[in-house]
């Protein structure tokens, strides 16, 4: 949670954006393609893509289809050096070769906007295991991470009424979805 705000707290600087929430975090572990061998070089572990539209063949991207278009800024933080490939490239929007190659290495931190003009990918896992923690920010209050404000009350008291309450209607919910399984 500090890293990660940290992390906000860095692209709203650096940008100039205020306010920013964070809008989604996830711990990416990525292990070697299965099948790659030397004569394709250019294998990803996560195609050339962008975070808030749907990238299609000619370039362009369509932010609908269920689109995250409420994701503003990204980034992605390594947690670990000692694996092979697995390179983050940004790329060309249509023919998708890459045009930089950032090497993930344990602490570094990537941020970029969100965009089109940001088309990015991961090159294919070598050896070894990538672990990261990729990051989205809004500037969408109604979008931001509600878990975050949970672990936040959590963290400072776990008997707290608001996570009591958060809780037990959760398991309400996970007992009526199973009883429509
Ligand atoms: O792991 C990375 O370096 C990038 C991941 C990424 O682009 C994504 O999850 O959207
Ligand atoms: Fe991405």
């Amino acid at each position: 949670m500090e890293v990660s705000d940290a992390a906000r707290l860095y692209v709203s600087r650096r940008w100039g954006v205020e306010p920013l929430y964070s809008s989604f975090t996830h711990l990416v572990s990525r292990t070697p393609v299965p099948g790659l061998n030397s004569s394709r070089p250019l294998e990803f572990s996560h195609p050339i893509h962008v975070d808030n539209c749907r990238l299609f063949n000619n370039g362009t991207c369509w932010p609908g289809g269920g689109a995250f278009i409420h994701r503003h800024f990204s980034a992605i933080l390594y947690l670990n050096s000692d694996f092979d490939g697995g390179e983050f490239v940004f790329a060309d929007i249509v023919s998708r070769k890459p045009t930089v190659r950032v090497q993930p290495r344990c602490g570094r931190l990537v941020a970029f906007s969100a965009g089109p003009e940001n088309p990015h990918g991961v090159l294919a896992v070598r050896r070894g295991t990538r672990r990261a923690l990729a990051m989205w920010f809004t500037r969408t209050g109604r979008q931001r991470e509600e878990e975050r404000l949970l672990a936040d009350i959590y963290l400072r008291d776990s008997s707290a009424l608001e996570v009591r309450r958060m809780v037990s209607l959760l398991e309400r919910n996970f007992e009526r979805a199973d009883k429509l399984v």
